[in-house]
Formats: C-alpha cells, structure tokens, sequence
C-alpha cells in the first residue's frame, strides 16, 4: 500500500499530469477558433492560471494586418480581464507537423509581464509537445522590477 508522502506526490503528479493534457487539448481546440483570413496560419494558446483555470486565446487578425493579436496574447489579455493575475503555464500549438514552433517575441514580452517562470509547452497538432520555459524563450528579460515605479498589483 502507498501511504503518506509517497501516496501525496504521487496524486499530485496526476493532477499536473491531468492539467498539462487538459491544456493541450484546450489549445489545440483554440486553435480551431482562429481568425485568420490574411496568414491562413490559425495559431492556439491555453494558460493555466494559479488557481487552475484554463483560458484559450486564438490569433485574431485585422484587414490592416498590423492590428493582429496573436493566440497567446489574447489568451492572457482575456485571462487578465476575467480577473486573472498569477500563471502557471501556457501550450501553444499551430499547424505545424513536423517542429515545436515558440511564441513570437511579442508575446514572450508581455508573458513576462505576470510572471518569469511560466512553464511553456510547445504543442504539435498530434497533441505531442515539448517543454520550455519563458526564461529560457526569453533570457536577460526586461520585466515590470527594472521600473523606477512598479506598478501596483491590485
Ligand atoms: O506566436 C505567434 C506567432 C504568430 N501568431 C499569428 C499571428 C498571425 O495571425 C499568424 C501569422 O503570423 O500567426 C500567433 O498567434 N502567435
């Protein structure tokens, strides 16, 4: 019989194995929401919040192309407007076979804006994917503490 502590890691490795594929699922669906007219290149994101949550985002574009926002980036900015500060994790998948394709410089800035230590997994449309982290996309970062003036999270 499992006890105690070996028992508790052990339930907990299912959990964040649990919520890794549900993220994975949840990005590669996202993916199928992109609207992308201009690229025909659909791009899906899920974060993982604090708490658990799971929020999707998909590339969103625009006839002017530069007002495109991109899956990971409208995946935080909803998650941050449904009360969302504190993350986890985010998967990222699009419609590339045959690599793991990371997030544009752009969205590794403004990932950095919650936190520096987000897990990032780089998702192929089979569902397999690769883990990464945001320090790792994103070394010697500019981040909210370099500020004179840290705004205040509340
Ligand atoms: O990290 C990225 C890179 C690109 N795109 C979108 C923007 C555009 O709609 C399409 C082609 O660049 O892919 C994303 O959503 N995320």
């Amino acid at each position: 019989r499992l006890t105690g502590f070996f028992r508790q890691s052990l339930l907990h490795a299912c959990a964040v194995w649990d919520k890794i594929k549900e993220m994975v699922s949840q990005c590669l669906q996202a993916r199928d929401m992109a609207y992308c007219p201009y690229s025909r290149f659909p791009v899906g994101a899920a974060v993982l919040t604090a708490d658990g949550t799971i929020i999707t985002g998909c590339n969103v574009e625009n006839a002017s192309y530069g007002l495109t926002v991109c899956a990971e980036r409208t995946a935080v900015q909803r998650a941050v407007a449904e009360g969302h500060r504190h993350f986890r994790a985010i998967a990222v998948t699009c419609d590339i076979k045959d690599r793991f394709v990371g997030p544009c410089g752009a969205c590794r800035q403004v990932l950095m804006e919650f936190a520096s230590d987000w897990t990032v997994y780089l998702t192929k449309p089979d569902g397999s994917y690769k883990e990464t982290s945001l320090s790792e996309l994103l070394p010697l970062a500019f981040t909210p503490g370099h500020l004179t003036h840290v705004p205040q999270m509340h």
